[in-house]
């Protein structure tokens, strides 16, 4: 049977984060992509230019279209700008009963420039974390959901996490990009306890569209039926190579993307 995922999610003129990167993640892990776009985005390897926004209503439109008609086995949420549109990709998500939902709260590109509303974090964590299968902030992220100061090592990160479960999703990701070390480790807690997924640090500046390269992939090992450890566990070993071979592309002037097809070419 086919696997269908949906990403919700803003657009990346330059082609490396955001619904594109999420396209290209289902499409090199075997599963079908659908797209709801919350945001249109003027967007290169160096920053972000302009924003615009996509009226919520149509956000509501396009949610409708895709659930009523395909059988999607996995949702992930990225880019969401501004709280009208993350009202309305909560009330679809419940008027279609969508499960195994992975939520990026992503609220600053690699750029240093914004892409979600400093008044909407208050309502992503009431209206949207709580629903979540599982929440992937990196670490100012998961700062700003609880208004605290970033973590500094490994027991913050598990002690964060932690204070993120308590607000209701089933499983929290902190992500460990923005740490330092030798190893770039990630923390994953559930009810059944705490696991760590580490790899080797590479030192490249591409590290544009990590965060939804990754979350897509973890999205795409669930609409094919993984449960969440080994859906994580794939994806990480997916990240972990695309940015491994990312240097082999030669995409703009900044923080370039990571090659999401660098099992063929
Ligand atoms: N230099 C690196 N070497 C190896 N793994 C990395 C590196 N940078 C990030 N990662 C991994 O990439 C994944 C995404 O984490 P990261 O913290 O970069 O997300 P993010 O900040 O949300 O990404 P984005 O740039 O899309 O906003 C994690 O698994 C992280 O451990
Ligand atoms: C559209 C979009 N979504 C997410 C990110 C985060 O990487 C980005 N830079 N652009």
């Amino acid at each position: 049977m086919t696997a269908i995922a949906v990403t919700i999610a803003g657009s990346d003129s330059g082609g490396g984060a955001g619904i594109q990167a999420d396209l290209k993640t289902f499409s090199a892990l075997g599963v079908y992509g659908a797209s709801v776009i919350t945001a249109l985005t003027a967007q290169n390897t160096v920053g972000v230019q302009a924003i615009h926004d996509v009226p919520p209503a149509f956000v509501r439109q396009q949610i409708d279209s895709v659930f009523s008609d395909l059988d999607v086995r996995a949702v992930k949420i990225g880019m969401l700008s501004q709280v009208p549109v993350i009202e309305a990709v909560a009330a679809g998500l419940a008027r279609h009963r969508a499960g195994r939902v992975v939520l990026d709260p992503v609220m600053v590109a690699a750029s240093g420039d914004p892409l979600l509303a400093p008044d909407a974090v208050e309502t992503l964590r009431t209206v949207l974390i709580p629903r979540a299968l599982l929440v992937t902030p990196n670490l100012p992220e998961a700062a700003a959901i609880l208004g605290e100061a970033m973590a500094e090592d490994e027991a913050g990160m598990r002690a964060q996490a932690e204070r993120i479960l308590r607000l209701g999703p089933k499983a929290v990701l902190v992500k460990g990009g923005h740490a330092a070390g030798p190893e770039s480790a990630d923390i994953l807690i559930d009810k059944t306890g705490i696991h760590r997924f580490a790899g080797p640090r590479v030192a490249t500046r591409n590290t544009h569209g990590t965060g939804c390269t990754l979350s897509s992939a973890i999205t795409a090992g669930l609409a094919r039926g993984l449960d969440l450890l080994p859906a994580v566990e794939a994806a990480k070993a997916y990240i972990a190579a695309a940015i491994a071979a990312s240097d082999r592309l030669a995409i703009g002037r900044g923080h370039g993307p990571v090659h999401h097809f660098h099992r063929w070419w």
